[in-house]
């Protein structure tokens, strides 16, 4: 059974202090749902988020990796220094690293493999842009990615990942997708990944939208019924407004 799972994303905002002040007033406000909560913060914010939400259900992410176990690659952070300080799930693939850092499908599949060999739980991005959706190829673009993104990968892992399915155009804007455009776009996901690995696979893998998810349109989203949960930027920046998402 898939448990609700909403995510913060809080992209490069957020000094070490503020990340603090964000954990003392959100375990303030945290109560106890049935819904899984992660925090995807800067690198610099990880280790202090672990020990301001340990003994809480709240749990910490990372919003990039490196493939690579070691190695020269200045500015680059590994699996295995973000196993040692216990972060639990790791964005990959995100719309901006795409877009601004080259990020592709093929470095992409590499992050993804590289993850599943330890414990961390990756939180595939997948989306079109504007120009695609307005030309149909919205569900090429996405069938694509998620095919790529997942080629060589087996069944067992697939369980263990969370996909995102954030549509470009949405993302920051205040355009939200309609609730049935994200329906579709998550059903279209959950039918691909039959064809790829089956039904009781596919049943394991949570699935979120991304896109301007804020309190007032939480509610709405996370009763669509092939939505499992949301992977939140903005809106995720205020203890107060996050708390309200988790709370739909
Ligand atoms: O990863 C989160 C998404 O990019 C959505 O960001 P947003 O909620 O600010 O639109």
């Amino acid at each position: 059974m898939r448990i609700p799972f909403i995510a913060g994303n809080w992209k490069m905002f957020k000094t070490k202090a503020e990340a603090i002040a964000f954990a003392e007033e959100f375990r303030e406000l945290y109560k106890d749902t049935d819904v899984q909560t992660a925090i995807c913060a800067p690198f610099t914010n990880l280790e202090a988020l672990k020990e301001a939400f340990a003994g809480t259900e709240i749990k910490v992410g990372a919003q990039n990796v490196h493939f690579a176990d070691e190695g020269a690659f200045t500015g680059e952070i590994s699996v295995s220094m973000l196993e040692e300080i216990g972060v639990d799930f790791c964005i990959v693939g995100h719309s901006e690293r795409r877009q601004y850092f080259g990020e592709t499908d093929e470095t992409v599949n590499k992050k993804l493999k590289k993850l599943f060999e330890g414990p961390i739980r990756p939180i595939l991005c997948v989306g079109e842009s504007l120009e695609e959706r307005d030309a149909d190829k919205a569900f090429d673009v996405v069938g694509g990615q998620i095919k790529a993104d997942l080629e060589g990968i087996d069944a067992a892992d697939v369980k263990k990942l969370v996909i995102a399915y954030e549509p470009i155009w949405a993302i920051g804007t205040g355009r939200t997708a309609t609730p049935d455009q994200a329906e579709e776009m998550c059903a279209f996901i959950r039918k691909t990944l039959i064809e790829l690995y089956g039904e009781e696979v596919s049943d394991e893998v949570i699935i979120q939208y991304g896109g301007s998810v804020k309190p007032a349109n939480a509610t709405e989203i996370m009763n669509m019924d092939e939505i499992d949960g949301a992977l939140v930027g903005g809106a995720s920046l205020k203890p107060k407004d996050f708390m309200e998402i988790i709370d739909f």
